[in-house]
């Protein structure tokens, strides 16, 4: 399907049966895309979820047209011309029915979230990593084949401090507020300590807890955010109610109807905690402990698997760093160090008696996501091993700085995107000293790139055959490739547009579904025109079955979630 062949919605506005894109401004008029005020009331725009006008503390601004985009003049500011996927959004909120092409399902009914640091600048200056951006929360809202989207910034204390006083107020990933004198750089440090100076920009990733409540997070506790999924508005903190303490946290946590499990690191005495929160509480409680077999801190855990008995702790050689942590310019891998005498281990705990069952050496690794694990069975029904797969980077953590936005932005057909491959773990539950570590499939399947995945939910931590992630067409900077992976053929189907960088592909298992890939699989695509358009695939076929485009083209975003419309 052409992308060029959809009329865009702005060239559309005058066809009476089309939808229009809107925002409100401050005063509750709609703002069209060509800046046409009408009254809210009066507009013509069935079912649409505009229910909070702008804040004047969020001004909201027309989407740039695909003209402003391409010469890089937007919102009255002038930037270079970079792909539209790293590029700033350039307005703080929007929303609207998209016109969509193909046909989406009429059991898709809910509305698919994507939280990514889509704002990476403020005032003048411009962020340098890809992780610092301040977060930008988007949504697809399908019901009876018709989809309402739109996007919102998170209003995080980082964010609203910036905003107010133009730079940054607030540790970031790579960047840190420059102290003005010596006298406040040590108080700087004192709020390290105490987590004060720590973000709590939460552009990482976005769950729905079994209690409905969903919540933006990032790495750091403070950084966990309920939003409204209907408006994306920023509802406040989540406040855990427990006295655990500890600064930060497993970006990832897992997340089911029954259940939040997530691994909090201790930096003190190298180790981890694991900790479960009870639908309907914003309590953890402790499930057990993991010490560090290696040092001199823990491993980076930006995600864990889990089993249906077991959690998975994994002690990656790329390793929290204290020193860089208090360090004001990023170093070559921010606030982490590579220790490879250190070693490498995946720890297996039992979920509810919190013992650890096997504590394994495996080969050096690097995997930033786990797609998935299970619980390997002998004839007789006995647990034998664990099998844990994630996106690794071939034990090579140079993928963090190739993330650098100048990295991003400056793509001249030079293949530069290092290789990774589906790491498969065999965590043995005999007492053996070590597992090994294998790709789970040739990676030429998917152009030795891999990242962002998602899986069946009915599946996790169960035996699974697909997997849904983005690879590689080559030559590229990025992951550029949605991709669907058969782990028992041991195939890839592979889904390319030139200049396309698309996101995580998200699956959505059709209710009733017997089938494991019996869904769709969301994405969303920023092309290299300035433009972007969410992407429906068949998750079986991995055929497009929709898209709709969008009336701007959106930043690259990370992980998504799902909140069904019951
Ligand atoms: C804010 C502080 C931290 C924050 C850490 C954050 C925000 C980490 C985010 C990590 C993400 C989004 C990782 C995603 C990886 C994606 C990859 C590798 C894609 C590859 C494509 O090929 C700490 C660092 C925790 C320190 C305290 C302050
Ligand atoms: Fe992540």
């Amino acid at each position: 399907m052409a992308s060029t062949t959809m009329p865009s919605l702005r060239n559309s506005i005058s066809s009476p049966t089309m939808l229009l894109p809107a925002m409100s401004d401050h005063n509750n008029h709609i703002l069209l895309p060509n800046k046409l005020l009408i009254n809210k009331g009066q507009r013509n725009l069935r079912d649409l979820t505009v229910a909070n006008v702008a804040t004047p503390s969020l001004p909201v601004i027309a989407p740039p047209t695909p003209e402003e985009q391409r010469s890089g003049t937007t919102g009255g500011r002038r930037h270079h011309h970079h792909h539209v996927a790293w590029t700033s959004i350039s307005q703080e909120r929007w929303e609207g029915e998209l016109q969509v092409e193909g046909q989406i399902p009429l059991w898709l009914k809910g509305t698919y979230l994507r939280n990514g640091p889509g704002m990476w600048h403020i005032g003048d200056y411009n962020f340098r990593h890809l992780f610092d951006g301040y977060a930008t929360l988007v949504k697809l809202q399908l019901q009876d084949g018709r989809l309402f989207a739109g996007h919102r910034q998170i209003e995080s204390e980082a964010y609203r401090a910036a905003k107010k006083n133009q730079k940054i107020c607030y540790r970031e990933f790579s960047e840190v507020p420059k102290a003005a004198n010596f006298l406040a750089y040590v108080g700087e440090l004192a709020n390290l300590f105490s987590g004060a100076s720590l973000t709590d920009n939460a552009n990482t990733g976005v769950v729905k807890l079994g209690d409905g409540r969903v919540v933006c997070l990032t790495e750091t506790q403070k950084g966990s955010i309920v939003i409204d999924p209907e408006t994306l508005e920023t509802v406040g903190k989540f406040e855990y109610s427990d006295s655990l303490g500890g600064l930060i946290h497993s970006a990832h946590p897992v997340v089911t109807d029954k259940e939040f499990v997530t691994l909090l690191p201790d930096l003190v005495r190298p180790g981890y905690l694991v900790v479960r929160m009870e639908p309907g509480t914003s309590e953890r409680r402790v499930i057990g402990r993991v010490n560090c077999r290696g040092g001199p801190s823990p491993g980076w855990v930006h995600s864990f698997p889990v089993t249906q008995h077991y959690v998975v702790v994994p002690e990656m050689p790329l390793r929290y760093c204290a020193q860089n942590l208090l360090k004001a310019e990023p170093t070559p891998l921010y606030k982490f160090e590579w220790h490879p005498q250190s070693k490498a281990f995946m720890h297996v705990m039992c979920k509810t008696s919190g013992n650890i069952v096997a504590s394994v050496e495996v080969p050096l690794f690097v995997t930033f996501h786990f797609i998935n694990a299970y619980e390997e069975e002998d004839e007789d029904g006995r647990v034998t091993a664990i099998i844990a797969d994630c996106c690794e980077h071939n034990s090579d953590p140079t993928i963090l700085d190739r993330l650098r936005l100048q990295n991003l932005r400056s793509f001249n057909g030079e293949d530069v995107l290092p290789d990774a491959r589906v790491g498969r773990f065999r965590i043995p539950l005999d007492g053996s000293p070590s597992g090994t570590l294998d790709a789970a499939l040739d990676p030429d399947e998917h152009g030795k790139g891999m990242d962002m995945c998602s899986i069946n939910p009915n599946h996790l931590g169960k035996k699974y055959r697909y997997a849904y992630a983005c690879g590689a067409r080559r030559p590229c900077n990025f992951p550029n490739t949605l991709t669907k992976l058969d782990l028992e053929s041991k195939k890839a189907k592979n889904w390319h547009e030139e200049g396309a960088v698309p996101s995580e592909p998200f699956f959505v298992a059709r209710p009733g579904a017997t089938e494991e890939d019996d869904g769709v699989v969301i994405s969303i695509i920023s092309e290299k025109n300035g433009e972007g358009y969410a992407l429906l695939l068949d998750g079986s076929t991995f055929e497009e079955i929709a898209r709709a485009r969008f009336p701007y083209g959106l930043p690259y975003g990370l992980h998504g979630c799902w909140v069904p419309k019951e």
